[in-house]
């Protein structure tokens, strides 16, 4: 398949250029101040702190559902939540699809999900990442949602990883893996997935788990905000990118889309992009995102159902090279 653009697309990987010149920016200790007095006066983070959220972030969905309406309780909607920790999105998408809803995190950083929601730790730019979001959402994966552990953690990705290990030399992986359309939307039509949310970018304030492996590496890989502008807007975009790759593969018909965006030159190819794939795309800054800051949300509704018709064609390698979409 080949998604029609004017050149090829390359999703440029997560330890750029810029990881090699080791350029520090270290805050002194009067931006820190600032920065420590903005939290504590900023109404949506003590607002989170009351209603038990786990950030600010929350409001911003909220914000994005309020208006565009992703969610819809007692439909079994199935969310897949890019870039999840530290969970704030998650808790959103569990409560506004409860009581049938289905919410997977997908982060490169550990986290503990929030309460009914499951969780894999990945890089999204992975060609395994996106196998295991497949497996998960695959009718081949079944969630025991009456399970205690489900039900308190959700499944983790080692559960997934096992699964995909006893799979590998049956029928029903290659017909999850199946790069034939016909194929795979008989092994989605069960469990397709209807939202696919993405607030991918700077880390959240980890406190635990440094001492997994993944998580060494991952501060190289991953995006951060630096604030320099240029930097933080391609690597947001390759991540909406890499996001949209999900949602091209594995979103349904009539699906919803949001993704996070720094904003800058190449808004607009993005932007068109996302015109090819879903039959609306908004821009939308929530009140919740703040004036001073360059991020915008992208809220495309209605994945169209001539998707097939776009000559798309995907190369994902795995975790250390380069996400590629070709015309
Ligand atoms: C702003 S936080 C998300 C906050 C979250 N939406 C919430 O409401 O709590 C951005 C997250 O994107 C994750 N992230 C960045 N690059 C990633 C990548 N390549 N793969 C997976 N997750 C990534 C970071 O680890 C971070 O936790």
């Amino acid at each position: 398949m080949y998604l029609s653009c004017s050149r090829p697309i390359v999703l440029r990987r997560c330890q750029p250029i810029w990881s090699c010149l080791k350029v520090h920016v270290r805050f002194n200790s009067s931006a820190r101040n600032r920065w420590i007095d903005r939290q504590k006066n900023d109404f949506y983070t003590k607002e989170a702190k009351v209603r038990d959220l786990r950030s600010r972030a929350a409001f911003k969905l909220m914000e994005i559902d309020d208006k565009y309406h992703l969610f819809s309780k007692n439909s079994s909607q199935r969310v897949l939540d890019l870039g999840f920790a530290p969970g704030a999105w998650s808790q959103v998408a569990f409560d506004r699809t409860r009581p049938n809803g289905m919410v997977l995190g997908v982060d490169i950083l550990p986290c503990a999900p929030p309460r009914g929601v499951s969780s894999i730790q990945a890089n999204i730019l992975s060609k395994r990442t996106h196998e295991l979001v497949r497996l998960f959402f695959s009718k081949h994966f079944q969630l025991y949602k009456h399970d205690d552990l489900h039900q308190d953690h959700g499944y983790f990705r080692s559960v997934l990883e096992d699964k995909l290990q006893t799979l590998k030399q049956t029928d029903e992986y290659r017909e999850i893996f199946s790069d034939d359309f016909n194929v795979k939307t008989n092994m989605l039509e069960e469990h397709p997935i209807d939202v696919v949310i993405s607030d991918m970018y700077e880390c959240w304030p980890q406190t635990s788990g440094f001492w997994n492996n993944l998580t060494n590496f991952a501060y190289d890989r991953m995006a951060n905000t630096t604030g320099i502008a240029d930097k933080d807007h391609f690597m947001s975009i390759d991540l909406c990118d890499a996001a949209l790759v999900i949602a091209i593969d594995l979103l349904k018909v009539g699906g919803c889309f949001t993704c996070k965006l720094y904003t800058g030159k190449e808004d607009r190819l993005l932007e068109s992009r996302l015109g090819k794939v879903f039959n609306k795309v908004h821009r939308f800054k929530p009140s919740a995102s703040r004036n001073e800051s360059r991020e915008l949300y992208f809220v495309a509704l209605g994945k169209k159902k001539t998707l097939t018709s776009f000559r798309f064609s995907l190369e994902l390698k795995d975790i250390d090279e380069t996400i590629v979409i070709r015309e």
